[in-house]
């Protein structure tokens, strides 16, 4: 009796190991997958199709299908260890496996698309091994033969609306086919758009925007450019620029708001899509064909958006050419087909090996997918299989490239999201841009002045400055305005030859105007001078005589110039390059610093006030780091080396001209 009772618990010690042996092996799995996760694997789920009608008699090439993903392969043409090949993947989906079985292992990926993620999932599989029953499933008709495309969108649908008190979501929807390396419009308003009136709407309405967004685009600055793609934003269309926008913009999109929206529609498209016949499966898909959903979501109390989009790929067949006994078009296609799948593989492994460069642009097929391929997504592969022994070569060969697939890191993946702060701060920057733009223009207009002045010194006026602007520019007498002149040219386009162009008459007519160049001018400069001095001598680099005495050419060669030019440009790079850190006080600053000066006389006192008013910072000193740089290399002409006025005239003046207007 004892004996038994001992049995009996050994036994049930047994039966709770093996319980907990399994749910270890769960937990392992699980953990696997979120140690991916973090690595950013492209998850590789295989699944194989069964049998059709009438192959009952058919031999399989699969031998064994392990529950952590492990899957065995036979070649019974062959002896020994070469017999079999073993590869292991996220999950194999055996034969008898149900759509909906192969969804849930999908869905996580569905709900991350809401919280700001970009997700790829695409079938990839030789001609006939239900790419296409894996993706959109047999029919639409009944729920449970939906396909992968479908679930996910209801999912998406449903999870939206159970957030609907958190958060507001658009949905919109583009569907196109890669057919011998051309993208095609699904969707386009053809043929089809007359069998399906309801769409009209929605065809008119985008069309409409699209067009006049390309006209506003097309004539309107960067930064009003900025702001109409934002408000398009909102309103459900997103652009290329932005890192989660649309890669193919001009394919018309569509909002969808149920489930039965995104039917219809994807039942346009897969009308539309283009079908032929070959040998393998005689109705082959041979087109790339691309669903993607693009999500829009507010978090109504924090006002933060995010951007989330999904790609549903139904790959074109990847059988070998020879194979599939084509001809003609068909063979056309083959290669088309063949070239962009070799293309994603050259993408994919480009990412593995984290290589600088990834050939994105070899195929309209990876151009498409870019956004979905690189570091920031979560990307799905199905692998589909023909149990079929005929097929075993395929098979291995589809296996390998999936095996290789399934080791890429692409690094954890990353959520479009922009808080309300941010979104703001964006907004900002781009009215920034826009006054700094503007402000760039005065003081491109306000350099001519000066310019003017100081070759016109009795020209006081901002109207007749302007007015001896345009005669200037026009009159034989341009060139004998030396620099005003050279900067003028390397301004507008840089056709300009320099400052050191000048002849000896420019400079002789330069020495003259310095002449009568005003005592408090010359104070300013010879400040200035003093400040370059300093800097100069600091610097070891300067190639101007620290002893030579200050005159009033200094000042008209450029020391006061030049300076004032670094201000002004400092002020305005840094506001361009401050990005997000900008805030108004930028564009009032150069208000503030431009025109009281611009439009007021070079003489006079406000002349000589006027760098108390723009406080040199005392980092400038360390921050004129490129100044010596540039004028040792313009040292190096000839031309400049014969006086060190001019060195410092040209090259200062180049430097910041080129830094500011290229
Ligand atoms: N899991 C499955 N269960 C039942 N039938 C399936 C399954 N997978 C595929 N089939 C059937 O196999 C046939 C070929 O499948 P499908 O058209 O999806 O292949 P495909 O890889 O998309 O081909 P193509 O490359 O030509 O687009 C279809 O008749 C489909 O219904």
């Amino acid at each position: 009796m004892s004996c038994l009772h001992y049995t009996g618990e050994k036994l049930k010690g047994l039966a709770d190991a093996a319980q907990n042996y399994h749910t270890v092996l769960e937990e392992n799995r699980k953990l696997y997958n979120e140690v991916q996760d973090l690595k950013g694997n492209i998850r590789v789920y295989c699944r194989i199709r069964p049998f059709l009608r009438g192959q009952n008699k058919k031999q399989t090439t699969i031998e064994y299908i392990g529950e952590n993903g492990e899957i065995v392969v036979a070649n019974p043409s062959k002896q020994g260890k070469e017999s079999h090949k073993l590869f292991k993947f996220n999950k194999v989906f055996g034969p008898t496996s149900t759509q909906e079985e192969v969804f849930l292992d999908t869905q996580p990926l569905i709900r991350s698309v809401l919280d700001g993620y970009n997700v790829c999932i695409f079938a990839y599989g030789q001609t006939g091994s239900g790419k296409t029953y894996t993706m959109s499933g047999p029919s639409i008709v009944s729920k449970e033969d939906w396909g992968v495309n479908y679930r996910a969108l209801n999912d998406l649908f449903h999870i939206s609306q159970s957030r609907k008190s958190a958060f507001i979501y658009e949905v919109g929807v583009q569907m196109v086919e890669i057919y011998n390396e051309q993208v095609r419009d699904l969707l386009s308003s053809d043929g089809s758009q007359k069998r399906y009136p309801s769409f009209t709407y929605f065809y008119l309405l985008f069309a409409t925007k699209k067009y006049i967004k390309q006209i506003l685009l097309h004539y309107c600055s960067n930064s009003i450019r900025n702001f109409i793609s934002f408000n398009l934003h909102t309103l459900g269309i997103l652009t290329s620029s932005q890192p989660n926008g649309l890669a193919v913009p001009d394919a018309s999109m569509h909002p969808v708001k149920s489930t039965t929206d995104v039917l219809e529609l994807m039942q346009i498209g897969q009308a539309n899509r283009a079908v032929g016949a070959t040998a393998l499966n005689e109705r082959s898909s041979r087109s790339h064909s691309v669903l993607t959903v693009h999500i829009r979501g507010t978090e109504l109390e924090t006002g933060a958006a995010l951007r989330g989009s999904l790609h549903l790929v139904d790959l074109a067949g990847s059988e070998r050419v020879d194979r599939s006994e084509v001809t003609g078009d068909r063979l056309r296609e083959a290669q088309h087909i063949n070239k962009s799948l070799s293309a994603l593989g050259d993408v994919i492994f480009a990412l593995a090996q984290k290589s600088a460069h990834v050939p994105y642009r070899n195929s309209k097929l990876t151009q498409v997918l870019q956004s979905s391929l690189g570091g920031q997504a979560k990307t799905l592969m199905f692998v589909q299989l023909n149990p079929d022994i005929d097929s075993y070569s395929e098979t291995v060969s589809t296996l390998k490239f999936a095996e290789r697939v399934s080791g890429v890191e692409l690094g954890a993946a990353r959520s479009n999201k922009e808080g309300r702060d941010v979104r703001e701060l964006m907004e900002q920057v781009a009215s920034l841009k826009d006054t700094i733009a503007k402000k760039d223009e005065e003081i491109e207009r306000l350099q001519l002045l000066k310019d003017l002045r100081n070759v016109y010194p009795g020209i006081n006026g901002e109207k007749r400055n302007t007015s001896s602007l345009r005669h200037g520019s026009s009159s034989p007498s341009k060139h004998s305005v030396g620099g005003t002149s050279q900067r003028g040219r390397r301004l507008s386009g840089g056709k300009g030859s320099g400052l050191t162009d000048r002849t000896p008459s420019d400079q002789d007519n330069c020495s003259e105007y310095s002449d009568k160049h005003s005592d408090a001018g010359s104070q300013q400069s010879i400040d200035d001078f003093r400040h370059h001095k300093e800097f100069f001598h600091q610097s070891k680099l300067a190639v101007v005589d620290p002893n030579r005495k200050v005159t009033g050419e200094d000042e008209l060669l450029g020391f006061g110039d030049a300076d004032s030019e670094e201000r002004l440009s400092d002020i305005s790079d840094g506001g361009l390059s401050m990005g997000t850190e900008t805030d108004g006080s930028i564009g009032s600053v150069v208000e503030f610093t431009l025109f009281p000066e611009g439009s007021k006389s070079v003489e006079g006192p406000e002349k000589s006030k006027a760098p108390t008013k723009i406080p040199r910072p005392p980092v400038k000193l360390q921050g004129k780091a490129t100044a010596p740089r540039l004028l040792s290399s313009s040292s190096k002409d000839p031309k400049l080396s014969t006086g060190p006025k001019k060195v410092i005239t040209g090259s200062s003046s180049a430097a910041k001209s080129s830094k500011r207007w290229q």
